[in-house]
């Protein structure tokens, strides 16, 4: 579903990716866990198509994000650190006016139904989003990305900034949505959150992949991969 294939980033003549090469099948969750500058944030931009590979692939479906982008964001979702939908309007209002940009139309029913899923109160549906927390925008870009059946999501560091409670709910929701079929790669510091949710973890460090295991839920990292994840090569 989602694949690296000796995937590297040149800028300016400094390697920010070096040969990645993962693979999140349908229905995994997997993260994608390293210290400041180790190469999130450019894997991700890479496959939403806003960085073209130096040379290798980010795939999508078997399909070379660069070589059509549009097709592949019909088919994902991303949900950015902040998620960028617009406070003057309620989250209704503000999923209908995305779908609509998307030529998809739904009944008001419709949208509770996935309201509902993602547990969002009823009272807040009809609320401008200037007055949500992150959870609850976190939800709403969620419940979107449902109406739109985008089966791949991208979140980029989703739990920081939430309250314990709100984790739990996010990280359940999470599982729900890899349960029934989604594939999830996620980006994080968190070394304990991306343990409590994710299958999988890669670690990055300085744009490899330097190390690579199963992670069920609640399964503690060995601190020796954390220690290698976080530091810098020329401080270890
Ligand atoms: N446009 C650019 N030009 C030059 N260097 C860049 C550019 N974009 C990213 N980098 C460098 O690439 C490296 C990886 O950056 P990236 O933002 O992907 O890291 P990250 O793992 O997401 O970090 P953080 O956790 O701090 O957000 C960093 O050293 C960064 O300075």
């Amino acid at each position: 579903m989602i694949e690296a294939k000796n995937l590297c980033i040149t800028i300016n003549q400094s390697d920010i990716l070096k040969s990645l090469n993962f693979q999140v099948a349908e229905g995994e969750i997997y993260a994608l866990l390293g210290g400041n500058g180790a190469g999130k944030s450019t894997t991700l931009k890479t496959f939403l198509g806003f960085l073209k590979p130096t040379t290798g692939q980010a795939m999508i479906n078997g399909r070379a994000v660069k070589d059509d982008v549009k097709a592949v964001r019909q088919h994902t979702a991303y949900l950015p650190e902040s998620a960028t939908l617009y406070q003057h309007l309620t989250a209704r209002e503000n999923i209908h006016y995305f779908l609509s940009l998307a030529n998809i139309s739904k009944t008001d029913s419709e949208v509770d139904q996935a309201f509902d899923r993602v547990a969002l109160q009823p009272k807040a549906r009809d609320r401008h989003m200037s007055t949500y927390s992150k959870g609850m925008r976190q939800k709403t870009a969620i419940a979107l990305a449902l109406l739109r059946e985008a089966p791949i999501f991208f979140l980029d560091e989703p739990t920081s900034g939430l309250d314990p409670v709100a984790i739990d709910e996010f990280n359940q929701l999470v599982s729900e949505l890899a349960a029934n079929g989604s594939t999830i790669l996620m980006v994080t510091h968190d070394v304990y959150g991306a343990c409590q949710v994710a299958n999988r973890i890669g670690l990055l460090r300085e744009g490899e992949l330097v190390g690579e295991f199963s992670a069920p839920a609640g399964q503690q990292i060995e601190t020796e991969l954390v220690h290698t994840a976080f530091t810098q090569k020329d401080m270890a």
